[in-house]
């Protein structure tokens, strides 16, 4: 071992000049489309930039970090959050998750996750850590050091627990898009799960740095050298370890710090203090080397600064160390792992030492935000017509069209213009609480803000910072905060401003529901009650994957979502907080269709009766779309008609037409997906001509064009992950294979084995008890959406005539 000095490591607390630097550099390194400050002469940007971040604000935000918790299901991520709460002193006492005591942890509020032992709302809180940084003791001298961990407060914190079950996987979205850094919690014995690879998507969608903690180092099997290869292999996310465990499994007793070269305990009243020593145990010493080693070798594959010095043969500092890794954790492009037991009280602290020091504070996180104003829109046709003006009249025609709405970069400045995104909406005790991310400016009680969507104004009346569910009263909320207002009217990723600027962030990522179920209150009474229909709004507007409907053929009400417990959990909150008592009917799997090639429509709509008649003539062509990884739309329609051929008052009505045509496919009734709609010309009456008649020209002209594309139903394809006692492996396959499944992967470890499957989310209900059958009820499964693909020719032929019979018994 080198002779490491110990300089003290700065949590390199940003300079206003290294703002510029790091926005190009963090744009380069996450491929993120970002224009830099200033580089495009814009109004807009220009305003932001001169409220530049004051020192304070570079002291504030220095010390601040938004993190999320995530995980596979089961991995211990409320139980981490509990250990978190407990050391900062936010909590009194630790409550286990399905704990004897029956209190619960404080994260699962809700009855429901209290019983279940599982995490359905992402709960937010805050606390604040006296962090010990990678490259200083935490003692004042001696070998031997106590220090009562969290006494002195330091960092601010706003953690957000999200659930792991895949049905409420919104919840995770939302938080990681208003998120700077994430905790990747992994179980030392499973590893990487397929809820893991899921959640891996989400941050990167999301470019949101993370540290792993690898949780349950005291389990049986428990190995977090082959967690680490996994999270390579099956994440390729570079990543390293920067402790070794002192014993294993039953023996688990403490850590080795790669970084500062010093062993950790916990020991006292439920891990909360530490002891810390420079002696590394000589059984270890070898091991622990070759191990640091191995974190430098990682470090100089994804960093500049490290290969130098990797190349120079040297060792490095520790400052240089825990520097270089910062960097490259904040790019995204490796993640220092952790390990612990949260409930043997091990290693938490240092793991939350890890949060401050390698995840970024809000004023290291690029943040753009659209510029929706009308000057920014014109600015924006105005340079693409401009750059495309040699090529002619239609190149010129079709650049105005497509000219992508201007982004800006925002700063987390105290004084800047108000700019905060409403991530999540809940309806608790007193009124809808509004969940915001500040990303610029200061929000104080009793402000009015705008809603960029809708333009309306809003007094702020109460502003909170939430603890779980209880919630304490703030006058102001700063720059690169979370926080939640009362009584503020609005929606799931709306955008708030004090109206300086019009801007708006972008959307969030929503995924389509793949299961759907009839529902009807079990009461004549129950029925006719306002609760049925207000619960069933107030969930819609709170979850953007529950969906409801009625079915216009048999008038059930219809709730779609993103798994069976999905549902389940909603009709069980509908008896408990609505006293509307449901059946329901079986689940039915959310079948789609979509066309396999492009084709052409030339279509009239004419109606001559008596009167005014009815014209509308359109030309254009259909075609596949891939979704938008963005937004998660695969469906578009796009207006290229020039020269006023369709009268511009009308192209809306062609529009509704489009999507009101792709609700019911021709072949089955269920939607059409994967389509975009090209209107390239048309006719129209200067009489005749009305919405009505474009309206159903559309819807004409997409029938005949949806028959010659070759169009398929499409089914959800679902990966399942089993996990579950070696000798039920044998029923395990053969049950799955019984279900058309295919295996795609077991791993046998000492006496577990995990399996991975595709199988058909139509083949696979029912499966949770048959699973518990087998297994004695010690197997576990996830599952969750691989896919939309094709059905097998001979069901969608069973599946097309069903509907033809269905439509002929209808006339
Ligand atoms: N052996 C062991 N068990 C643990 C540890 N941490 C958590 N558990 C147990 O693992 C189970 C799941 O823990 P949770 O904290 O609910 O996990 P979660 O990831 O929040 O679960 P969901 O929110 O349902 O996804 C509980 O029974 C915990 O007691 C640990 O360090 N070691």
């Amino acid at each position: 071992m080198n002779d490491n000095k110990r300089k003290a490591f700065t949590y390199s607390t940003p300079t206003i000049a290294s703002q510029q630097v790091r926005f190009a550099a963090v744009a380069a390194a996450t491929n993120a489309n970002i224009t830099e400050p200033g580089a495009v002469p814009n109004a807009t940007q220009d305003k932001i930039n001169s409220f530049p971040l004051t020192d304070l604000d570079l002291r504030k935000l220095g010390r601040q970090r938004n993190i999320g918790i995530a995980a596979h299901i089961d991995s211990g991520k409320t139980t981490v959050t509990e250990r978190v709460l407990f050391y900062t002193g936010r909590i009194k006492d630790i409550h286990e998750v399905r704990g004897r005591d029956e209190v619960g942890a404080k994260m699962d509020h809700m009855e429901l996750e209290r019983e279940k032992g599982i995490t359905i709302q992402s709960a937010a809180t805050h606390c604040s850590w006296k962090a010990t940084p990678p490259t200083e003791t935490r003692s004042v001298g001696g070998d031997v050091a106590e220090d009562k961990v969290g006494a002195k407060e330091d960092f601010h914190i706003n953690i957000i627990d999200t659930p792991g079950h895949v049905d409420f996987t919104i919840e995770v979205e939302r938080a990681l898009r208003v998120l700077d850094g994430a905790v990747l919690v992994l179980c030392a014995t499973s590893g990487v799960q397929s809820q893991t690879i899921t959640v891996d998507r989400q941050m990167r969608r999301y470019n949101v740095p993370r540290v792993s903690f690898i949780n349950k180092m005291d389990r049986a099997g428990a190995n977090p050298w082959r967690v680490i290869d996994q999270v390579r292999s099956k994440l390729k996310m570079p990543a390293a370890a920067v402790q070794v465990p002192i014993g294993a499994e039953d023996a688990f007793e403490g850590l080795i710090d790669l970084i500062r070269w010093k062993t950790i305990y916990n020991e006292g009243e439920k891990g909360s203090v530490i002891r810390e020593s420079d002696e590394i145990p000589a059984n270890m010493l070898e091991f622990a080397k070759q191990k640091r080693a191995e974190l430098v070798e990682q470090v100089a594959e994804v960093d500049d600064e490290m290969t130098e010095i990797f190349l120079e043969e040297r060792d490095p500092t520790n400052e240089e160390l825990a520097k270089a890794i910062r960097r490259a954790t904040i790019k995204c492009a490796f993640s220092p792992v952790f390990l612990g037991s949260a409930m043997k009280n091990k290693g938490v602290q240092s793991m939350l030492d890890g949060v401050c020091a390698y995840l970024p504070n809000p004023s290291e996180v690029p943040t753009v935000a659209l510029d929706v104003s009308k000057a920014a829109k014109e600015q924006a046709v105005e340079a693409a017509a401009k750059a495309v003006e040699a090529e002619g009249e239609e190149a010129v025609s079709e650049a105005k069209q497509n000219a992508p709405t201007p982004s800006v970069n925002l700063l987390p400045a105290s004084e800047a213009p108000l700019v905060g995104l409403a991530f999540k909406l809940e309806e608790g005790r007193y009124g809808q609480l509004t969940y915001m991310r500040m990303y610029s400016g200061t929000l104080k009680r009793g402000n009015v803000i705008f809603n960029a969507r809708t333009g309306k104004k809003v007094k702020v009346p109460r502003l909170v910072r939430m603890h779980s569910n209880d919630m304490e009263d703030v006058d102001s909320i700063g720059p690169g905060e979370i926080c939640a207002m009362f009584g503020v009217d609005c929606s799931s990723g709306d955008t708030f401003t004090d109206g300086a600027l019009s801007l708006s962030m972008s959307n969030m990522f929503v995924p389509e529901p793949v299961i759907s179920l009839a529902l009807h209150p079990k009461s004549k009474e129950a029925s006719a009650s306002t609760n049925f229909s207000r619960a069933l709004n107030r969930f819609q507007r709170e979850d953007p994957t529950f969906r409801v409907h009625i079915d216009s053929e048999s008038g059930e009400t219809i709730i779609s979502g993103m798994g069976e417990l999905h549902l389940e959990i909603y009709v069980e909150r509908m008896r408990r907080e609505y006293n509307v008592a449901c059946d329901t009917g079986k689940p039915r799997v959310a079948f789609r269709e979509t066309i396999t090639q492009s084709s052409s429509f030339s279509y009239t709509h004419k109606k001559q009766t008596g009167g005014a008649g009815q014209f509308g003539r359109v030309m254009g062509y259909i075609e596949p779309m891939k979704m938008d990884e963005e937004t998660g739309k695969d469906t578009a329609f796009e207006n290229r008609v020039m020269g006023g051929s369709i009268p511009t008052g009308y192209i809306p009505a062609c529009e509704k037409g489009f999507f009101e045509a792709i609700d019911k496919g021709a072949l089955s009734g269920h939607s059409v997906t994967g389509t975009r709609f090209v209107l390239e010309d048309g006719l129209a009456h200067s009489v005749d001509s009305s919405e009505l008649a474009f309206r159903l020209a559309v819807i004409g002209a997409f029938r005949e064009a949806y028959a010659k594309a070759q169009p398929v139903i499409l089914e959800p394809k679902m990966t399942v992950e089993v996990v579950a006692p070696v000798e039920f492996q044998g029923a395990v396959i053969g049950a799955l294979n019984q279900r058309k499944g295919t295996i795609e992967d077991t791993e046998v470890r000492e006496d577990e084995f995990t399996l991975t499957a595709e199988v058909s989310l139509n083949d696979m209900f029912g499966y949770s008890s048959q699973l518990r059958g087998l297994t004695q009820g010690k197997g576990e499964y996830s599952m969750e959406l691989k896919t939309y693909a094709p059905v097998m020719p001979n069901i969608q032929k069973d599946m097309e005539d069903a509907y033809k019979k269905q439509q002929q018994q209808k006339k």
